[in-house]
């Protein structure tokens, strides 16, 4: 599954922290990050990851690109909600594609959980069906 990783900076630390919770599932995954997020993660995890561009220089947006483009499953997305960010607009393009293509987002740790459960237990199988 293609997975992106995406964190703002109050919610790296969480995020650092679930993939290390879950580096024996993000193992098996083709994973995708924003660039600060992914130099995290790969500094604490053995997972290797394809960092794109910083979410404020454009990462959210090439994100969004994959997205359109089918080379996103499902979005890991720690979204800070009581910090304003300079990059909003991005925020919410990257939100609103994920909705037009039904790609399955996780905005915080307690649904990202349940999503990874789920994935583990065959239920998004439907996805690679879509795709045939
Ligand atoms: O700002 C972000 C998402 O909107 C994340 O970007 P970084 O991973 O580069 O900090």
């Amino acid at each position: 599954m293609k997975i992106a990783l995406i964190a703002h900076d109050e919610k790296k630390n969480e995020m650092v922290n679930f993939t290390i919770a879950y580096e024996h599932f993000f193992q098996k995954q083709e994973l995708y990050s924003t660039g600060t997020t992914g130099k995290r993660i790969m500094a604490e995890t053995n997972l290797n990851i394809e960092r794109l561009m910083s979410g404020p220089l454009g990462g959210d947006q090439q994100i969004g690109a994959m997205i359109a483009t089918d080379d996103i499953d499902l979005i890991i997305f720690f979204r800070d909600p009581l910090t304003a960010q300079p990059h909003e607009p991005d925020v919410s393009a990257l939100l609103r594609l994920c909705d037009v293509y039904r790609i399955p987002l996780a905005t915080n740790s307690a649904t990202a959980e349940l999503l990874l459960k789920s994935i583990e237990s065959g239920d998004f199988d439907w996805r690679k069906h879509m795709k045939k």
